[in-house]
């Protein structure tokens, strides 16, 4: 599990830790890390051209020590101060003695730079790069050179994630202690590049509960139903599925061949496209009645594709069983159904969903994506997923567990249909037994992680293969020497 913690939460540890140590010292770990990294992504130290941006904290305080242990190896390291007189003393200092200088024309340094290290601003940042350092930020990014950030890509929002105004584009930052938000939900997260986390000590001074958890592959398989000896079919729970319509008989498809993948001991489909689903999938169960009459269920999906099936909505909310509502159904659904149940509910939002159930602008939604996964689930009394390029999991308990982060995505997951497939799936982990926040958040990881592997290196992906390939996503995570494949390319 990766974790991210709240400004006030990193501070707080901070404060604790360096009562302990000599002055200084922590900064002086951050920036051999730092230092560190920037020496790897260089390759060859000696000679090579450095550029620090350096703000007026400890953020650019971090830069500076970074810069003179490069200098001391024989780089070649400029400052630019952004707020000159109000520069890190001790850090300016360092650097002057190691053999650095500060520039006499920071566009021309940039412009020759292999490196720029961005100190601009860190975990005290707010409101977007100021006018004078965008124009820096922006030379930085039409350079030659590798952007590294420190702590964090200046002009981002540590503990939300949002991007205000102008933020500069790294591609790598080097953060210490923890992760922070921003580094883990977009939009923020889009300008960090790679993040490497440099160990500073912090560790044991943090709170055990972070604002934000990302799951790795043996959280995910820790998750997974696995069946016993004794089950049958029953017992390894049966998912009901109210999806697809005359309109939309595919929605329907779609989202069975994601329940059937996701351990579940039986998929009951119930709805207008029962023959096109029993055509594809002999093994589930259809019905084409009322959702109340189709048997007992452990969980039910209900929304993909049923264009105005109000009633079916309402007849699932009222049962007394986990219940996923998606597509349509978010549509269809009245708040106080939601709010009134007893058992969990698990809505599966998009950002233009999301916007409607709370009322205001998709745009809104997508500038702050944690507040928004956060007050839908307040609101609504649900746990809410989130989709998007960062999934994200929040759960009705007023923040006292992390939101769930989804690091498993790709951009070729952006076809139709892959939403339906992914409420069948953690539907099916519902009936299986698992709560909302882990059915919600192991289905995004193993969707995720399927669509990564349907689309290795750069194959556009059809819903469909995302189902196919989610037998071998539980694979995947099971392996315990299974690398967690990297980063898609952007198509
Ligand atoms: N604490 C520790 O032990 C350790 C901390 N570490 C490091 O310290 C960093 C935090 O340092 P920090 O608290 O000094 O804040 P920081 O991010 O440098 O920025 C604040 C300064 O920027 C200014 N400013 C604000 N907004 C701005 C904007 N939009 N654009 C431009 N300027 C802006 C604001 O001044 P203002 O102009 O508003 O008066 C203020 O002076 C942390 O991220 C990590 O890198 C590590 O060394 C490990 C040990
Ligand atoms: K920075």
């Amino acid at each position: 599990m990766r974790s991210a913690y709240t400004v006030e939460a990193v501070r707080h540890a901070e404060a604790q830790l360096m009562a302990r140590l000599p002055e200084g010292a922590l900064m002086q770990r951050a920036a051999a890390g730092l230092a560190a990294a920037c020496a790897r992504v260089l390759g060859r130290v000696y000679g090579a051209r450095v550029v620090l941006l350096v703000g007026s904290g400890a953020n650019g305080g971090d830069a500076l020590f970074a810069g003179a242990r490069l200098a001391r190896r024989g780089a070649g390291v400029t400052a630019v101060p952004l707020a000159p007189g109000r520069t890190h003393p001790a850090g300016l200092a360092a650097l002057l003695k190691a053999g650095g200088a500060v520039a006499e024309d920071p566009f021309d340094a940039l412009a020759g730079a292999d490196l720029v290290v961005d100190g601009i601003t860190g975990i005290g940042g707010h409101g977007g790069l100021r006018p004078d350092a965008v124009p820096l930020a922006r030379a930085a990014r039409g350079s030659n050179a590798v952007v590294v950030a420190v702590d964090l890509p200046s002009g981002v929002e540590a503990d939300t994630g949002e991007v205000p105004g102008e933020a500069l584009r790294a591609d790598l930052t080097v953060t210490f202690g923890t992760h922070k938000p921003a580094l883990l939900v977009d939009p923020a997260r889009e300008y960090a590049g790679a993040v490497h986390l440099v160990d500073i000590g912090l560790g044991g001074e943090l709170p055990s509960v972070p604002a934000l958890e990302a799951l790795q592959h043996a959280d995910v398989a820790r998750m997974l139903p696995l069946p016993a000896a004794e089950s049958d079919k029953y017992r390894r729970g049966v998912v009901g599925v109210v999806a697809g319509s005359a309109r939309y008989p595919g929605a329907a498809v779609l989202a069975v061949a994601g329940a059937l993948r996701g351990g579940a001991g039986a998929v009951r489909y119930v709805g207008p496209g029962a023959a096109a689903v029993i055509a594809r999938f002999p093994e589930c169960l259809v019905s084409t009645g009322r959702p109340g009459e189709a048997g007992r269920v452990q969980s039910w999906v209900v929304g993909p594709g049923i264009g105005e099936m109000r009633e079916g909505v309402r007849e699932v909310l009222a049962s007394d069983v986990p219940v996923l509502v998606d597509a349509d159904g978010l549509r269809l659904l009245e708040a106080s159904e939601v709010r009134d149940r007893t058992a969990p509910t698990l809505l599966t939002p998009h950002a233009g969903e999301a916007a409607a159930l709370l009322g205001c602008a998709r745009e809104e939604v997508e500038a702050g994506r944690l507040a928004a996964a956060r007050e839908l689930a307040a609101r609504y009394g649900a746990t809410v997923l989130l989709k998007g390029s960062t999934t994200l999991v929040a759960a009705p308990d007023g923040g006292r567990s992390p939101v769930r982060v989804n690091p498993m995505g790709t951009p070729w997951l952006a076809t139709a249909g892959s939403g339906d497939v992914l409420s069948g799936l953690a539907g099916s982990l519902l009936a299986a037994g698992l709560g909302a926040r882990d059915a919600g958040s192991a289905a995004a990881y193993l969707h995720g992680l399927a669509a990564r592997l349907a689309s290795a290196r750069g194959v556009p992906l059809t819903a469909q293969e995302v189902a196919a390939a989610l037998p071998a996503a539980w694979r995947g995570v099971r392996d315990p020497h299974g690398d967690e494949p990297p980063e898609p390319d952007r198509p």
